[in-house]
């Protein structure tokens, strides 16, 4: 067992050039074997720092202080984080400024000494010091965060939809849909996007890998992928509303099956006329996609209910509660009433008890430690309520949330239920 004093941390801005780039390019090649992906040659080395740079994203990087003769060089970090600034929909007058985390990384020969919870700790640390109400992350796996306070806020579905000729809406959405080249998403993907974040409460802003990724350019193998297909919608007027991007499974597979790599639509209509395109796609008989809503239109205008199944139901953004009063104070609300809530909070920066009240559907809060709490929650919790996604009595009934008032679950949920049911697009 190891100890994290045997390693250095250190925390730079992502570089394309001079020292910064070595450090930069050599944080990224322990990062991809982090993630079992393959080394990068120079051209991907140079296109992940540039949009790295593009972010601003923050790196750290723990460097082993001694290493066995002809281990991996010393320049290589044994673990890696990054963090990068992006707004979330969180339903109130304006996107909210989040902490994102991603990238987090330890090398096996040195895992489970504690230096996630150290590069942890010490960001969160940094993140409240800097002003941020909210961090957020996706995940690899479900079991290590929750002890760090961060809790699932958003699911996604992930289904299967038969698109043979019993595929038929029962109404013709509007507006309509054309092929184009798909590496025309990445000039027009942002914009497309920017639509969908703006209206959809739980969505997460993109950073700049995104588009490379989308629209093939910048394949998970580090070279263009060329089997990646878009189409565009255009609302009645003509104007970009929505696009999917797509690939064929290959002739192999038995049914023919096509999988959305990434679908953007500001509106219903674009939503389902996108759909209406894919089940015409011939010799196709199957289509995957990984990120639909939960509250999923498709089904409801179909005129065959079961032709959608989900395969899985993935916890998909996870949030962490930094400033109770900011973060509560900075999301919408659609009903009134007041409660005073406990937080505990094994880091510290959320615990207390609070009152909040909500009139007009904004919410003043205050930290009254003195207070009696209606119910009580931990951070982790805390993190999964927030965007209204989850409702406090299910919590309850896990045993996740305690009411110390009989219904003050009940009442929670009416306070903080959403303008629309929380759903993102962007994983990180
Ligand atoms: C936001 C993202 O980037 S998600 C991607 C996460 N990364 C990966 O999945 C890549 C492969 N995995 C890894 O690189 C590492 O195993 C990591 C990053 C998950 C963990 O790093 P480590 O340095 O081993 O974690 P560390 O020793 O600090 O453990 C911290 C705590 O988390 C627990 N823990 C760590 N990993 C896991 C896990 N996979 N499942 C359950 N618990 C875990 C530890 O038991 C420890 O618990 P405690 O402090 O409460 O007693």
């Amino acid at each position: 067992m190891g100890s994290i004093t045997e390693y250095d941390f250190r925390t730079f801005a992502a570089a394309s050039e001079g020292e910064g780039g070595e450090a930069t390019r050599a944080w990224l090649q322990a990062e991809t074997q982090g993630f079992h992906e393959p080394r990068l040659d120079d051209k991907a080395l140079a296109r992940a720092s540039a949009d790295m740079v593009n972010d601003g994203q923050m790196l750290t990087g723990a460097y082993a202080r001694t290493r066995p003769h002809a281990s991996l060089g010393g320049e290589v970090p044994v673990a890696t984080f990054a963090t990068f600034e992006r707004t979330i929909n969180v339903g109130g007058e304006a996107p909210l400024p989040a902490h994102l985390i991603s990238a987090v990384t330890v090398r096996p020969t040195h895992r489970r000494n504690g230096i996630l919870r150290h590069m942890m700790e010490a960001d969160l640390d940094r993140a409240v010091a800097d002003g941020y109400a909210i961090a957020a992350l996706t995940v690899s796996e479900a079991t290590i965060y929750r002890r760090f306070g961060f809790g699932v806020a958003t699911t996604v579905h992930s289904i299967s939809v038969a698109t043979d000729q019993r595929f038929r809406l029962l109404a013709t959405p509007r507006g309509r849909c054309e092929l184009i080249d798909a590496r025309e998403i990445a000039t027009l993907g942002p914009g497309v996007f920017a639509g969908f974040h703006e209206g959809r409460v739980g969505s997460v802003d993109r950073h700049t890998k995104y588009w490379g990724r989308v629209s093939g350019l910048d394949g998970e193998k580090g070279e263009e992928d060329r089997s990646v297909r878009g189409a565009l919608h255009y609302d009645e007027s003509g104007v970009i509303d929505g696009y999917v991007t797509y690939r064929f499974s290959g002739w192999e597979s038995d049914p023919q099956i096509v999988e959305v790599v990434d679908l953007v639509a500001q509106n219903a209509d674009a939503y389902l006329g996108l759909w209406q395109f894919l089940a015409s796609l011939d010799l196709v008989t199957t289509v995957t996609y990984g990120a639909a809503p939960a509250d999923d239109p498709l089904r409801w205008a179909l005129a065959d209910w079961r032709l959608v199944s989900v395969k899985s139901v993935n916890d998909w953004l996870w949030m962490r509660i930094l400033d109770v009063v900011a973060a509560f104070e900075a999301r919408g609300y659609v009903n009134e009433g007041s409660i005073v809530f406990g937080v505990s909070d094994p880091l510290g920066h959320a615990t207390g008890r609070y009152r909040m009240r909500v009139e007009g559907g904004r919410a003043s809060v205050a930290r009254d430690d003195a207070a009696a709490p209606d119910l009580e929650l931990d951070a982790s919790a805390l993190g999964s309520v927030y965007l209204g996604g989850v409702d406090p009595r299910v919590l309850a009934a896990a045993g996740q949330l305690a009411e110390q008032v009989p219904g003050a679950a009940a009442s929670l949920a009416r306070l903080l239920a959403p303008v629309e049911q929380p759903y993102g697009i962007t994983h990180f």
